[in-house]
């Protein structure tokens, strides 16, 4: 079931320019500049994009924040600004940056507020709150002032507080920003459950690329207010032909090389010989088979193509809008 639509979505802002004390320059910018997406029910999305690419807009259309200027929209079957109210009831809204919680009030409280302000029943509240209270961990600062929590216990806190209604789809942008890498584990180790629960969508927007690698199965990339990619991380590495390295420590430098269609020598060291591997026409396993006509084999590691590289390449060229993968 589809529950984010959005087709030709387009948000243009005018910028004024002082040009002197009595002439302006005016400016429109798209800051998306025609959007076709699709998320459906259980998604987990990973929104990327450099900075200004427009992924804080299309998000703010999303939530009913900001109306776009022409397009077509819905989420979760409703027309985001004309129908805020009740769509605020289907998502969950969390920024790294600002908090949602009652920075004077304990924890608890905020969640208690929370409750009163979606109007769950009692009985609902407490079994999502116990749930939620042991997934995240949050015992041991539940009666702690909002504003002398850590930010990874007030991450956790924002996921609760946004999660707490049952939302259809949680929006989280950029939550693992300034988090320590316990905390940032323990978030992800969080999303990974509840994408794998499979009843909430989640739309993400973050420049954390391990967050990326581990959680999101589909990726979309935006630049300059276009999509430029829509598809797995496998297929951006294929894209880009990013290869796999094997690195191999032999006994002695090999004196003969070895003829297999993919597989080319990137450098030599000594007895230190590193092989990359084109995926498209072998595989290490195929290479590794072979490494004995070589000599014998001290040691071997064989390395994934690293996503900075690939994520660096898509920002780096033009942007251009890219078919569905
Ligand atoms: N209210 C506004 N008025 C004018 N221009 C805006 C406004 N909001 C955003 N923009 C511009 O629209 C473009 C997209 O901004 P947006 O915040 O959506 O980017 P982003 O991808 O979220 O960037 P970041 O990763 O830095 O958060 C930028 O050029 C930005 O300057």
């Amino acid at each position: 079931m589809t529950v984010i639509e959005a087709r030709g979505l387009r948000k243009e802002f005018t910028i004024t320019r002082s040009l002197g004390r009595l002439r302006r320059s005016k400016r429109v910018l798209a800051a998306v500049d025609g959007v076709d997406l699709t998320v459906c029910e259980g998604e987990l999305l990973g929104y990327l994009g450099p900075n200004g690419a427009g992924k804080s807009t299309t998000i703010k259309m999303f939530t009913g924040v900001l109306t776009p200027t022409s397009g077509h929209l819905r989420v979760c079957g409703l027309e985001p600004v004309p129908q805020r109210t009740r769509l605020t009831r289907q998502i969950g809204v969390v920024f790294g940056q600002r908090s949602q919680l009652w920075w004077d009030l304990p924890l608890r409280e905020s969640f208690e507020l929370a409750r009163h302000i979606w109007r769950v029943p009692a009985v609902e509240h407490a079994a999502r709150l116990r749930m939620l209270r042991s997934r995240l961990d949050l015992d041991a600062f539940l009666d702690t002032p909002v504003r002398q929590l850590s930010l990874g216990q007030r991450m956790r806190g924002d996921l609760t507080v946004a999660l707490l209604h049952a939302p259809r789809v949680l929006f989280l942008d950029e939550p693992s920003i300034g988090l320590d890498v316990v905390s940032k584990q323990a978030v992800r180790a969080f999303l990974t459950e509840l994408r794998d629960a499979g009843d909430t969508t989640v739309v993400l927007t973050t420049h954390d690329l391990a967050d990326i690698e581990r959680l999101c199965r589909r990726l979309v990339v935006i630049d300059h207010g276009h999509v430029v990619h829509d598809g797995t991380l496998a297929d951006l590495h294929a894209r880009y032909g990013s290869r796999r390295r094997v690195i191999v420590d032999f006994e002695a430098p090999p004196t003969t090389s070895l003829d297999l269609p993919g597989v080319s020598v990137e450098s030599r060291d000594g007895a230190q010989v590193t092989f990359s591997i084109d995926g498209t026409v072998t595989t290490a396993g195929a290479l590794v088979a072979r490494l004995p006509e070589l000599g014998s084999i001290r040691d071997l590691t064989v390395t994934e193509p690293a996503i900075e590289d690939v994520i660096a390449q898509l920002y780096a060229s033009p942007a251009e809008a890219a078919p569905r993968a």
